[in-house]
């Protein structure tokens, strides 16, 4: 990928959409697997529950990967012994730790972390998605202290407190998440420089940041178990990206990949395939699998609107039964996605990967042909690799797997690597 930042950022540019909000439209061409975006996350934090007996604390799930980096912790690496003073975290290199203590595990967290684990709440103890968030709002907090201006930009990110204080239940669960950062000594903060006041308020309002923007960085693939997430991050630039159910671009992360990368957590969004000027570029939020009813619960649910995509209006008018129907062709078995010779004259992509008229019926058909990974439960979205002097690349490469594929042969060809 030789395409850098700064030349891809001007590939993009933001414009408001009625309805949407802010969103990222194409300022010129782009051709299929092309690089949009390059971004790096302002802050990171694990999604793998946070405390753990001391007994067990080697055995800990967040062991598993490189509390600063995220980088899978393997091998002779296991070896690595934890935060001497909070025992909670544990780093892949001297490099990982040591840039740590003025980034993600400052003083401030590391005090905080062993607070918590010595007098543990017992309403934090049980439960996974408030050890999370309290783990979110640790990375928050300590951003207001070690970089005020990227903490800026968080809050200039979409998301209103109300999200966080408007049910009993939420509003509750805010109350106590709040009630224990204010129990663990935030340090003097320089208040002009992050002009911020701590409050209730704010924490609700990071909390609402965090769920309608936050990225999913996943654990690796494995086709016998569920998709899941090993950390999560705010990827400002990326932020700007609204979901379409059929989109037309994609995001992909090398969290393990190569080990002198210290960008390994940067995300990178390629468009799948040619996208005219002006038109807007979007990522899809979830997998693209998930029926109608399901997609249009998380979004309503996740991220508060109503989707009325293409492909959600289409599919609003299926029957219970044709949805069964249409599943088992194109998501039942591994490689049936192929579907039959015949069904594949309709499906003719137009320039922009569209489809002919003639298939109003399930005009996204081609799609899932072209686009979805058929490796057993991976529902992954492929994109060609970046174009070299804007020859398209034939090689897909799946966004959930890693595996590549040659676009010519059969869906049943085996992969490149
Ligand atoms: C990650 S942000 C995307 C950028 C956002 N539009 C902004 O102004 O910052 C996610 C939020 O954008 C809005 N959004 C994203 N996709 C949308 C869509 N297809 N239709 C309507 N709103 C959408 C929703 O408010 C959602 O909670």
């Amino acid at each position: 990928m030789t395409e850098t930042a700064e030349t891809s950022a001007s590939l993009v540019r933001i414009v408001e959409v009625d309805g949407k909000g802010r969103a990222l439209v194409s300022s010129v061409p782009l051709r299929a697997g092309q690089i949009v975006l390059r971004d790096s996350p302002v802050l990171l934090y694990s999604a793998l529950p946070l405390l753990t007996p001391p007994e067990s604390s080697k055995e800990s799930p967040n062991f598993k990967y490189c509390s600063h980096c995220f980088r899978l912790v393997s091998g002779a690496q296991l070896s690595c012994s934890p935060c001497p003073s909070c025992s909670l975290s544990v780093f892949c290199s001297p490099r990982c730790q040591s840039l740590s203590l003025s980034t993600s595990h400052t003083l401030w967290v590391c005090q905080a972390l062993k607070q918590l684990q010595s007098f543990p709440s017992a309403r934090l103890q049980g439960s996974t998605d408030l050890q999370v968030q309290m783990c979110f709002l640790f990375a928050a907090y300590n951003l207001a202290i070690v970089s005020p201006t990227n903490f800026h930009t968080l809050l200039s990110l979409q998301g209103d407190p109300s999200l966080f204080l408007n049910s009993t239940e939420t509003a509750n669960s805010t109350t106590f998440l709040h009630s224990l950062v204010s129990s663990l000594l935030l340090p003097s903060v320089n208040q002009d420089a992050v002009a911020f006041s701590f409050s209730l308020e704010l924490t609700a309002a990071l909390l609402a940041k965090d769920k309608l923007n936050a990225f999913g960085l996943m654990e690796p693939f494995t086709p016998d178990k569920e998709r899941s997430v090993r950390a999560y991050g705010i990827y400002p630039r990326a932020s700007f990206f609204n979901h379409d159910c059929l989109p037309n671009a994609c995001r992909f992360d090398y969290v393990d990949g190569t080990p002198a990368d210290v960008n390994n957590t940067d995300i990178i969004v390629r468009v799948i395939h040619d996208v005219p000027v002006g038109r807007e570029i979007c990522v899809s939020y979830f997998p693209v699998n998930l029926k109608y009813a399901e997609r249009q619960r998380r979004l309503k649910e996740d991220y508060g609107f109503i989707c009325d995509c293409d492909r959600c209006k289409v599919e609003a008018n299926w029957s219970d039964q044709e949805e069964e129907e249409l599943e088992e062709e194109n998501f039942g078995d591994e490689n049936e996605a192929a579907m039959d010779e015949d069904d594949d004259e309709e499906m003719v992509a137009d320039e922009y990967g569209g489809v002919a008229e003639d298939a109003s019926d399930f005009p996204h058909a081609y799609f899932f042909l072209e686009y979805m990974c058929n490796r057993e439960n991976c529902w992954g979205t492929l994109a060609p690799l970046p174009p070299s002097d804007m020859t398209p690349s034939t090689v897909m490469e799946c966004n959930v797997c890693g595996y590549l594929r040659n676009s010519n042969d059969p869906l049943d060809a085996g992969v490149l690597k």
